[in-house]
């Protein structure tokens, strides 16, 4: 069996529960089931708590797991990003009272609470600078307010929560992170496992699927070139006869994103029954 951890709660365990069953793998129904055995697939998910998935992963005692970069990164542990899943987006970022910092360098010397000391010191040490870390399990944010620290390093989704207590985004970024699937540094020289190929496919082709959609439309042929050119597919789009002279049917995936944009301009170049689908699943 492959043993594979899937984080149990918090932001990203519904995302990723989610993302395996459209993968084709079997997850828990109940949250208080702590490990599923997929037989047919010969994998084990151990639902842990995202912040130790690193640590297993690391030891070697899981082969694979799904958490967050910036956790990864924080834990030091011996395990490398292998797949990034485009969920659970978030910035790492310093915050403070309006005015009372700028730029990292005004960081020298000030007490920084966070949840993510690892991450926070290893920042100051790339940028040579000393500050005392004030580790705290979480609501960071209260910290300056109750006069502990004076600066936050904190999760940043939709800065919601800053707003909220007063406080303005400082310094640039730490860190992008969003869920990654992880793997062991010594897992990763042990060669190939086809249960790890076959996980990385199946995942892959969920993420293309999310991010594309299937777009056809018929065009004049006098106008196939820049119709192409709009909509090249992965290898080429698909070009078929239509029962009408001079006239082509097209077929191409797009990005998702880019879809009305695309379909107007199509339009514009005289392409008519514009028709977008959804992909389920696919392996390019
Ligand atoms: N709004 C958010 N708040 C916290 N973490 C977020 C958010 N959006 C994305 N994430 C990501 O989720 C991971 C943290 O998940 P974790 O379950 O440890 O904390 P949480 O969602 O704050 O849950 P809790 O605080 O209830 O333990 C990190 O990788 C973080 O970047
Ligand atoms: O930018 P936002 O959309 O506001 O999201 C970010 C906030 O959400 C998380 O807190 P959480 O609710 O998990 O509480 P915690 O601090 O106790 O972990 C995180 O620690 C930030 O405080
Ligand atoms: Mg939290």
């Amino acid at each position: 069996m492959l043993r594979i951890a899937v984080p149990n709660k918090g932001s990203l365990s519904e995302r990723s529960t989610q993302m395996l069953v459209e993968a084709g793998y079997s997850q828990r129904r109940d949250p208080k089931e702590l490990v599923l055995t997929d037989t047919e697939n010969e994998v084990e998910f151990f639902y842990l708590r995202p912040r130790d998935i690193a640590v297993y992963v690391g030891s070697g005692d899981l082969d694979l797991g799904v958490t967050g970069r910036d956790l990864l990164l924080d834990s030091g542990a011996d395990a490398v990003e292998m797949l990034a899943l485009g969920f659970g987006r978030s910035t790492f970022r310093f915050a403070a009272r309006p005015g009372t910092v700028e730029s990292v360098t005004d960081l020298a010397g000030r007490r920084i609470a966070t949840s993510y000391p690892g991450l926070v010191r290893a920042h100051l040490a790339e940028h040579g600078i000393t500050a005392e870390v004030i580790r705290l399990d979480g609501a960071v944010e209260t910290a300056i307010r109750l006069g502990v620290a004076d600066v936050i390093a904190d999760v940043v989704e939709t800065g919601a929560t800053l707003r909220q207590q007063g406080l303005e985004i400082v310094a640039e970024p730490i860190l992008r992170s969003e869920a990654v699937v992880i793997r062991g540094k010594g897992r990763a020289e042990t060669g190939a496992d086809h249960r790890i190929d076959q996980l990385t496919r199946r995942l892959n082709g969920v993420l293309v699927a999310r991010r594309y959609v299937m777009l056809a439309y018929d065009v004049e042929l006098a106008r196939l070139d820049d119709a192409v050119s709009l909509t090249p597919g992965i290898e080429g789009p698909t070009i078929s006869p239509l029962h009408k002279d001079g006239w082509v049917a097209v077929q191409a995936m797009v990005p998702r994103d880019e879809t009305n944009r695309i379909m107007d301009t199509l339009y514009d170049l005289g392409a008519r029954a514009i028709i977008v689908t959804s992909i389920h699943a696919c392996r390019l």
